[in-house]
């Protein structure tokens, strides 16, 4: 390149689709080199997720060269391998903000632009909003296009699976692109994703054996299969594939990484009537090395140094409630070996790397099937053995039903490990666990704990353990507090909050006491020293302890409750509710996430804008205390 040029010559012309469509056919892969180029400069700057991203470079392209974007629809699923998606569509200068406060939504948006046809971040939603879509266009008698990206890993969910049965025979337009690269966030599991490798082995040898063969030997999981499908397929005629027989038009498997070849295929595809189906196969992380050998590792880095391959070190800080829940089951499984532990796919976030190495066969990754894993959970309880689901508060959404009517209803002792309870931070409203509180302890029979600290973790999890019904613990994503983690387990006293401050000034009915839910305890103390309030760890939002409520109601003139879920039908509302029962009037505040849904940035940026900074819980408290006082109460908060 010559001196002064541009170091994104072709890349830096593009600031919308139509400006990639007025390039020539033969550019394409530099633009595709530019762009991955773009993303590991930018990333390694700003973190974000990346190996997925890098692996559907090519796709991308083709698709906005091909769809008349933004009239044509492309849909993607999960939304985490849509960043070059976000580049091509004028989004590039702002890459760098993605997950920031006020910066790019870590996933596609429909507010942030008209080329997100649909907002993501939870999975395998891609095929059923496109399909809607495609029904939308056909009764409006338009003639746009409608496509979705979804994942092998996305594939395993039965969502996805319902919105297949249901195109195949609505005969709808469409195309759903299957990007296959044997990966979900780790390995991608189960009896579909070896399907897939049986069809790309039987389809290699039989539709694509002369034609595609020398573009597919580029992609190296291809070599091996092609290789593969010569020994053991010859004479053999490719069976109809599972899409076919739903009624899809299967068209593949194509090298995901030859835009050209994407590109006629896809201009072909556009124009067929009917759902198509196009099984492309990528490689995650590809173009850069480090990704491509570890894709897991690359999945979501933070920082990096790209020359290096090396993630940025991360301060020296305590275990992560993830962490501490991986050591308490793997503590817990070395003495009990009726305990299993399930996740759907997320082994590495939920701190079960480590479990699933010591106790392979007591470890059930089920794939991105949280109803499944409810379920199946339910079934092992039946059984006497002693199931944990580990799920993210924000994927429990999706087996909601399921912690009803398979676990709640019959009494199973099933454990929830509720992990990312609260904002989480860069993943924004999509992924924030605003709900679990409201939405558990509404259900009969389920016990909700929330821990303020690590060890309260651990302890609450081994309680919960050994409770005779469905128990959920729910604990935020990264650090607590740092404290001390006993080795020790020891069940803690079943209903039971604990007095963490008692108020300076002693004697009457005075004051306020502080009821702290979970893990805003640290910030809930800073407001209580500040207003000499007096302070509890409820520990338990379901059982209530109703004594506790009781006492401290008649010992002080005003109660708040703080917790990091929606102030509707949250903890804070139990109390109100206890309050009633007892029949006791007395002012209350509920603090908690307001009823909105809140923006992305670091998980404290999220606490402050919901007003959860313990500054701002103080000032609240005062302005709600000054108040009572207008209303003739005549008291002052700190005497
Ligand atoms: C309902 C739901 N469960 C879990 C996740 C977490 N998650 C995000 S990406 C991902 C893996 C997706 O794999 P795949 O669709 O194959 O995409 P790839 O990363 O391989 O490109 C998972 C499990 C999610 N976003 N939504
Ligand atoms: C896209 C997605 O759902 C996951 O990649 C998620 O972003 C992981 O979140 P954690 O980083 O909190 O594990
Ligand atoms: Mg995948």
């Amino acid at each position: 390149m010559p001196q002064n040029a541009p170091q994104f010559p072709l890349l830096s012309r593009i600031d919308c689709p139509a400006d990639l469509r007025g390039l020539a056919r033969a550019e394409l892969p530099q633009v595709a080199r530019e762009l991955r180029e773009f993303m590991i400069q930018t990333l390694s700057e700003s973190g974000g997720h990346f190996a997925a991203g890098l692996g559907t470079v090519e796709l991308t392209l083709a698709l906005h060269y091909v769809y008349q974007t933004p009239v044509d629809r492309i849909v993607w699923d999960v939304g985490h391998q849509a960043y070059p998606h976000k580049i091509l569509t004028g989004r590039r200068e702002q890459l760098a903000t993605i997950r920031k406060a006020g910066g790019l939504a870590p996933f596609p948006k429909r507010e942030e632009s008209e080329y997100d046809t649909f907002g993501v971040g939870h999975s395998s939603t891609s095929v059923s909003a496109a399909l809607g879509m495609a029904l939308a266009n056909r009764r409006l008698g338009g003639d746009r296009r409608v496509a979705a990206v979804i994942g092998d890993g996305a594939m395993t969910a039965g969502m996805a699976f319902e919105a297949l049965n249901h195109a195949g025979s609505t005969k709808a337009d469409m195309l759903v692109i299957l990007n296959d690269n044997d990966m979900s966030i780790s390995e991608n599991v189960g009896a579909l994703s070896n399907y897939f490798s049986r069809v790309l082995s039987s389809r290699l040898y039989g539709g694509f054996r002369e034609g595609s063969k020398k573009a597919l030997e580029m992609v190296p999981p291809l070599r091996e299969l092609v290789r593969k499908s010569e020994e053991h397929f010859k004479g053999m005629v490719a069976p109809a594939t599972l899409f076919e027989e739903l009624g899809l038009n299967y068209v593949g498997p194509v090298d995901g990484h030859d835009v050209d070849t994407l590109v006629e295929t896809l201009a072909n595809l556009r124009e067929r009537p009917g759902p198509q189906f196009l099984h492309i196969v990528t490689r995650k992380g590809k173009g850069y090395g480090p990704a491509e050998l570890d894709p897991i590792t690359w999945h979501g880095p933070g920082k990096f140094d790209p020359a290096a391959g090396k993630l940025a070190p991360k301060k020296p800080a305590g275990p992560s409630y993830s962490q501490v829940f991986g050591q308490w089951a793997c503590d817990l499984a070395a003495q009990d070996e009726r305990l299993v532990c399930i996740t759907p796919a997320m082994r590495e976030g939920s701190g079960l790397v480590e479990f699933h190495k010591r106790f392979p066969d007591r470890y059930y990754d089920v794939g991105i099937a949280e109803q499944h894993s409810v379920t199946v959970a339910a079934g092992l309880a039946c059984e006497g053995i002693k199931p944990v689901v580990a799920i993210y508060s924000t994927f429990l959404q999706r087996a909601y039903d399921q912690a009803i009517h398979d676990v709640a209803v019959q009494n199973l002792p099933v454990l929830f490990a509720i992990d990312r309870a609260g904002p989480v931070g860069g993943d924004g409203a999509t992924h924030a666990g605003s709900f679990d509180i409201s939405f558990l302890r509404c259900l009969p029979n389920m016990a909700v704990l929330a821990p303020s600290d690590e060890n309260e973790c651990r302890q609450m999890l081994y309680t919960s353990y050994q409770h005779e019904g469905p128990a959920a613990v729910r604990y935020p994503r990264g650090q607590g507090p740092g404290v001390n983690i006993e080795q020790e387990m020891q069940a803690l006293p079943w209903g039971k909050a604990r007095e963490v401050r008692q108020r300076k000034a002693q004697g009457g009915k005075k004051g306020i006491a502080i009821l702290s839910f979970g893990a805003l305890l640290d910030r809930a103390r800073e407001a209580a020293e500040e207003l000499d309030a007096a302070l509890w760890d409820m520990r338990f939002v379901k059982p209530l302890d109703l004594d506790t409520v009781e006492a401290v109601a008649a010992r002080h003139e005003g109660i708040v409750t703080i917790e990091d879920n929606t102030v509707l039908g949250g903890a804070g509302s139990g109390v109100l509710e206890a309050l009633s029962e007892m029949n006791i009037t007395i002012p209350t505040l509920v603090i908690g996430l307001p009823d909105q849904y809140l923006g992305h940035g670091s998980r404290d940026d999220v606490l402050e804008e919901a007003g959860l900074t313990s500054e701002a819980i103080k000032a609240r408290i005062e302005r709600w205390w000054n108040e009572q006082d207008k209303t003739g109460s005549g008291k002052r908060l700190v005497s």
